[in-house]
């Protein structure tokens, strides 16, 4: 696969937290513009390699990283400032977690963190932002209500826009539905596969239907190894090591 195809990267990479070593090994690659889906039982280093990609890891006391890890070839350890990094690799988290301010100013925060000052311009982003993330036609007549009168799915495609806002090339999804119903949640996966058009996302499922469902690419973890990643019907219609097919038959968890 050409070198190009790849967006991020991990080569080898062992991370401690204190003592505890908690990934051993992991090489993957990320392709561009497709979803990747990393599975495991609780506990198996999911986020951790979810965080690492930008950098989350840092701000951890304790935490220490060796190995390769790079986007588009350059290694994430030479980038100086994590603001900038963070806005090419956005992150939406388990909980929605919209600031306590209005729709709008949630949308605008980054775009003028980032120096935009233009009030046109702002319009314009976060118009097209929640367009993205589906929810313009729900808020766009109370752009200036407060953020934390959306519904729990609402505002999960609220942090969404406030990540596109910044014109991002990976999202990164922690479990971006463990806390949605069935409705908010099919309405996420939706998006997901409509934004993989444009970006590439990496996501984090304790759902094995989600990922099957989303997912271009699967990485299956188990106690810090990646055991098995390949494309996700192959590792779930085919997958190559017992150790993967025990988890995704469901004979433990
Ligand atoms: N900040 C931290 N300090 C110390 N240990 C941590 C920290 N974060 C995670 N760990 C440990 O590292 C290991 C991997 O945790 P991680 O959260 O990456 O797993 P996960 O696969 O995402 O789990 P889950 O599915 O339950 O969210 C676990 O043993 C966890 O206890």
């Amino acid at each position: 696969m050409a070198t190009s195809e790849i967006v991020l990267r991990t080569e080898d990479l062992d991370l401690w937290y204190g003592e505890k070593k908690a990934l051993k090994g992991v090489t993957i690659g990320i392709t561009r513009n497709r979803v990747t889906a990393l599975i495991g039982p609780s506990g198996c280093g999911k986020s951790t390699l979810l965080r690492c990609f930008n950098r989350m890891n840092d701000l951890v006391p304790g935490c220490r990283i060796e190995g390769g890890l790079f986007f588009n070839d350059t290694p994430l350890s030479d980038i100086p400032d994590v603001v900038q990094l963070r806005k090419h690799i956005g992150m939406v988290f388990q909980r929605p977690n919209p600031f306590p301010k209005s729709i709008y100013e949630n949308v605008a925060y980054g775009p003028r963190i980032h120096g935009e000052r233009n009030s046109a311009a702002l319009d314009t982003i976060v118009e097209q932002s929640l367009k993205q993330s589906a929810l313009w036609e729900e808020v766009k007549d109370r752009l200036h209500d407060s953020a934390l009168s959306l519904s729990g799915g609402q505002q999960q495609r609220l942090c969404i826009a406030r990540t596109l806002a910044v014109g991002p090339d990976v999202i990164l999804m922690d479990e971006p539905c463990s806390a949605l119903d069935p409705i908010a949640t099919s309405k996420i996966e939706e998006l997901i596969t409509k934004l993989s058009e444009q970006y590439t996302v990496i996501i984090v499922t304790h759902s094995m239907q989600q990922a099957s469902r989303v997912s271009d690419y699967t990485g299956f973890m188990y106690i810090g190894e990646l055991v098995e990643f390949g494309e996700t019907t192959q590792i779930f219609e085919r997958p190559e090591k017992e150790l993967t097919e025990n988890y995704i038959t469901g004979r433990f968890g």
